[in-house]
């Protein structure tokens, strides 16, 4: 364990001393006197911290991981500000349910209008990688959605990517207890994000608006229609992370696919074409990217005119003799996964993407 805290403690280091100026303007506009530092004395610390002629330990390394995150959250809040003021300037014609409870983060925006309510990942910058606030987003959102006057919920990402699933820094977060009380913890929150599309009880919706990875790829399996543009593609590249199926994809896959193409790409991490995967069952339907959006909504707007009784009763009569099965798969693949993210191949993968040696 040790191994891993030092492995992970060095990737951020590295990356802190890497990239300083990617730090925005540090809060400088916000607070008081605690937070009046120039831009230029901050430089200086960076500078100061590069000609430090001794390790600083890990202890103070993982302080200087907490403050660069500090000032990364204190531009988040300003940025939030400014899109806030942004957006009651110019109103969007789908407006926030008023009754909902909003995310915490603006990486996702959920928005109901024309009988949908829309779950949107919206951190493009970072193709939509899920960070463990969007997780609880999410859940929150679904329970909400569960219990709103629209018909249709539907999942889609802003910008060029679906998702890249699970944000891999999420790992460099290590709680009091250590890497196993983030497995742990991980584990519990893996489990209770997916058991939400497990119970989902209306007619759920993807909208794969560009490639999509990981645990975004998984929980499609779980939705009742995959609409992809033909950009998508869809990768599970769970052996080259050290990694193991989630999403219930162990047994939603081989049902969808069949056992070998299900091997092929969860063994293997296939990356699958939109057109393989609506080949093999997993997308229901391609559109040429040109004409996905006005399509897609388009026919969407004119589902969620069908009445919504009839296709909550559809789906439970079409979902619920598998909910049982799905909550124990769904448990399994989670304590399987808790144990793989301890494991030396899954923590060697996290830390060479996190120090850039590696992408998909
Ligand atoms: C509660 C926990 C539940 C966990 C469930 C288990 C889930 C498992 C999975 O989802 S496994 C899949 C994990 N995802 C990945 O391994 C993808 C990693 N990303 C990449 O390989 C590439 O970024 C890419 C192929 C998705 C896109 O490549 P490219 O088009 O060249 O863009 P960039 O790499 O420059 O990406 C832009 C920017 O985004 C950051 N980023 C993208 N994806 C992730 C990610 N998954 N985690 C963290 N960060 C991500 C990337 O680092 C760039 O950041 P930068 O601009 O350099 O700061």
């Amino acid at each position: 364990m040790a191994g891993f805290a030092g492995r992970l403690a060095r990737c951020w280091y590295s990356g802190f001393l890497r990239s300083p100026l990617q730090v925005p303007a540090l809060g400088l506009h916000v607070g008081g006197p605690a937070m009046q530092t120039s831009q230029k004395d901050f430089n200086n610390a960076v500078s100061q911290l590069k000609l430090l002629k001794e390790d600083p330990g890990n202890e103070v390394k993982l302080k200087l991981y907490a403050l660069y995150k500090q000032e990364a959250a204190r531009q988040n809040y300003v940025d939030l500000v400014s899109k806030l003021s942004a957006s009651s300037e110019s109103p969007s014609p789908e407006a926030p349910a008023a009754d909902r409870k909003q995310p915490e983060s603006d990486s996702l925006v959920v928005t109901s209008g024309d009988g949908i309510t829309t779950i949107r990942l919206n951190r493009p910058t970072k193709k939509n990688a899920l960070t463990t606030q969007m997780y609880h987003d999410i859940i929150a959102a679904l329970q909400a959605a569960s219990k709103d006057e629209s018909p249709i919920t539907v999942l889609t990402g802003s910008g060029d990517y679906f998702c890249s699933g699970n944000d891999l820094t999420n790992f460099t977060s290590l709680p009091a207890g250590g890497p196993e009380e983030m497995a742990r913890s991980s584990a519990v929150l893996l489990r209770d994000f997916v058991n939400c599309f497990i119970d989902f009880p209306k007619p759920l919706v993807a909208v794969v608006n560009g490639p999509a990875v990981g645990i975004s790829v998984t929980i499609l399996g779980l939705f009742d229609v995959v609409y992809a543009t033909d950009r998508a593609t869809f990768h599970t590249p769970f052996s080259h992370l050290g990694q193991s199926p989630e999403g219930c994809s162990s047994y939603t896959f081989p049902k969808i696919m069949g056992s070998s193409k299900a091997a092929e790409m969860l063994l293997f991490g296939k990356k699958l074409t939109a057109q393989e995967a609506c080949a093999q069952g997993l997308v229901t339907e391609v559109f040429p990217d040109s004409t996905f959006q006005k399509e897609v909504w388009a026919r969407l707007k004119a589902y969620s005119k069908l009445p919504p009784n009839a296709m909550r009763i559809s789906k439970q009569i079409i979902r619920d003799r598998e909910k049982e099965k799905l909550h124990a798969v769904n448990a399994e693949e989670s304590n399987v996964l808790r144990e793989r993210w301890l494991s030396d191949e899954c923590m060697n993968a996290i830390a060479s993407f996190l120090s850039r040696k590696s992408k998909l």
